[in-house]
């Protein structure tokens, strides 16, 4: 499908495309591109460049040239009426019936994710758009073909989020100037050019969630993107309103400053957890002091977690903003009551923490989550949000971001990390971007701390298992046959053969041996994925 000289469509023909690529909705996103794709590419050539910082050993800090910012007074624009009391956010995919039982979950908000939980296959791109287009006209149904069951909205829905992509991740399918597009200005791009206007007659508006920042300089980006849409479809400024996802180490440190650059579009900031855990990681990784025990030991309790948390409140909080809390991986577990009850416990858990630490709301991954979540939220605030409570009691320094939590790496721990990473990029590569392994919620975030993980251990000369075994490739060989093997198993061959389960064992073991780490595992796995 050609559409313009320099437009190209390479993607196949799924259904809906004509719809959402119209010759005006590409006009458009030619415009982003054109005004702002460099942009974003010496952007993330600037990650790079602060990553060989790091390597040569300058210690992250607070920024000298923005310390204005940080102790000038100012606020984020009022927030819309709607985006109030946001204590219980739902995420999830945007398949038909995911969205749809997303927007009936009793949930406040429902944040849909083309981000971590969405393999960005082609048919996801555009079958993502139109689910979203259909569900804000409250033109959407959806019958299970398995069951028969049928799906409609409620009266009452959630209020509708959207995360588009990372500012990393291209799109191939849609090329300008023979180039591959961004995918953040695809998602954003499409979405805001069919359904800005109609959100806001229907009394809501343009709502984000940004992923995966990792500089101020990023959020002005963002910025001017929205300014400009706004123009060109002409719609108010500050209409847009935005929650940045601080789940990056390096956004940790420019807090004040995103919300700052954003502050006329900020709908605050939120605590994405399992980025930001695989972010430390990632960007301390030839650090020889910095190694991290197993992944269940990094809980949010752990001093560099905590300093990260209590930061992001205080910060929103003197800035009249919401800080929003993050993903407790639980899910329910069917058939083992005990289990089900000790998921719910744990996830009863995080949230009283949450909403006592000041947090003004939180995510739940599963529609069972949010009445436990929203219990916790209504006991502890009764207001619709906390952001008048300042923390001026907290006080953390560059040091406690970056405190190396304690631990053990234990040999289950390298075992999980293989068998949930082979797993995950297995769903991932057949177009599932979230999926339940071991009864917790996987997805692009948690998977890339598994593989770092390994990456790092087989690196570091503290990468020994608590029995004193050095975690080195060939032991890593060994555990990655065992584990491929019982998954085999537990699959069955036919399932192992169809589920890009072996092409999930190349990409981990490459994405691990290769000296180079590889920025996102969501990169070489875009180039598998059709
Ligand atoms: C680190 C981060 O970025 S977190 C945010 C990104 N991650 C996510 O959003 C993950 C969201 N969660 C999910 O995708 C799912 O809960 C999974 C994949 C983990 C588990 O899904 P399933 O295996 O389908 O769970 P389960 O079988 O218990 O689901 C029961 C019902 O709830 C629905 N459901 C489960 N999770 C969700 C969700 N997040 N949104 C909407 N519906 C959901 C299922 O579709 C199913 O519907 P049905 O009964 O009508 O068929
Ligand atoms: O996006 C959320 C996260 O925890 O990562
Ligand atoms: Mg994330």
């Amino acid at each position: 499908m050609l559409t313009k000289s320099n437009v190209q469509i390479t993607g196949e023909a799924v259904p809906g495309r004509e719809e959402i690529l119209t010759p005006e909705a590409l006009e458009f996103i030619e415009k982003l591109h054109t005004r702002f794709d460099k942009r974003r590419i010496e952007l993330l050539e600037k990650r790079q460049v602060r990553q060989q910082e790091l390597d040569s050993g300058k210690k992250l800090d607070f920024l000298p040239e923005t310390k204005e910012i940080r102790e000038g007074d100012w606020k984020i624009a009022p927030l819309p009426e709607d985006m109030k009391d946001r204590r219980v956010e739902i995420t999830g995919p945007t398949n038909r019936k995911m969205l749809i039982n997303a927007l009936n979950s009793g949930a406040k908000m429902f944040m849909a994710d083309l981000e971590d939980a969405t393999a960005p296959s082609w048919f996801n791109v555009i079958d993502g758009q139109v689910n979203l287009r259909d569900a804000i006209r409250r033109q959407i149904d959806f019958t299970a073909p398995e069951t028969g069951k049928k799906y409609a909205l409620n009266e009452e829905t959630a209020v509708l989020m959207v995360r588009p992509r990372g500012w990393h991740l291209p799109e191939k399918n849609l090329l300008i100037d023979g180039k591959p597009t961004s995918g953040s200005l695809v998602d954003f791009g499409l979405y805001f050019f069919h359904n800005a206007k109609e959100l806001i007659d229907r009394g809501t508006g343009p709502y984000f969630y940004l992923p995966k920042l990792e500089s101020h300089l990023e959020a002005r980006l963002w910025n001017d993107v929205f300014i400009f849409a706004q123009d060109e479809l002409g719609i108010p400024q500050g209409t847009i309103r935005a929650t940045v996802l601080i789940e990056t180490i390096m956004a940790a440190f420019e807090m004040d400053e995103i919300l700052y650059e954003l502050r006329d579009h900020s709908a605050g900031l939120n605590c994405g957890r399992w980025d930001y855990i695989f972010s430390v990681i990632k960007r301390m990784r030839n650090n020889p002091d910095y190694i991290f025990p197993d992944r269940s030991q990094v809980t949010m309790t752990v001093p560099f977690m905590k300093a990260y948390t209590s930061l992001c409140i205080k910060t929103c909080h003197r800035r009249g903003a919401p800080a929003m809390g993050g993903m407790a991986a639980q899910i329910p577990v069917k058939g083992d009551d005990e289990a089900n009850t000790a998921a719910f416990n744990k996830v009863a858990e995080d949230k009283r923490r949450e909403v006592t630490d000041g947090h003004d709301g939180t995510w739940v991954a599963h529609p069972g989550m949010v009445q436990t979540a929203m219990e916790q939220f209504d006991k502890y605030m009764p207001t619709p949000n906390q952001i008048d409570k300042q923390r001026d009691d907290v006080h953390v320094t560059a040091e406690q971001l970056v405190e190396v939590p304690e631990g053990s790496i234990t040999e289950e721990g390298l075992r999980s990390n293989i068998s949930v990473g082979i797993q995950y990029i297995a769903s991932w590569l057949s177009g599932n971007g979230a999926a339940p392994i071991n009864h917790l919620m996987e997805d692009a975030a948690t998977a890339e701390i598994s593989r770092s993980q390994v990456w790092q251990w087989i690196r570091h000369p503290k990468g020994v298992l608590e029995d004193g075994r050095k975690v080195d490739v060939s032991l890593f060989h060994e555990v990655i046959e065992q584990e491929d093997a019982a998954i085999k198993q537990a699959v069955g061959e036919e399932r192992y053969n169809t589920g890009h389960y072996a092409e999930a064992r190349e990409l981990f073991t490459s994405l691990t041996l290769q000296s180079d780490f590889a920025e996102f595992l969501t990169l070489p796995g875009y180039e598998k994925l059709t």
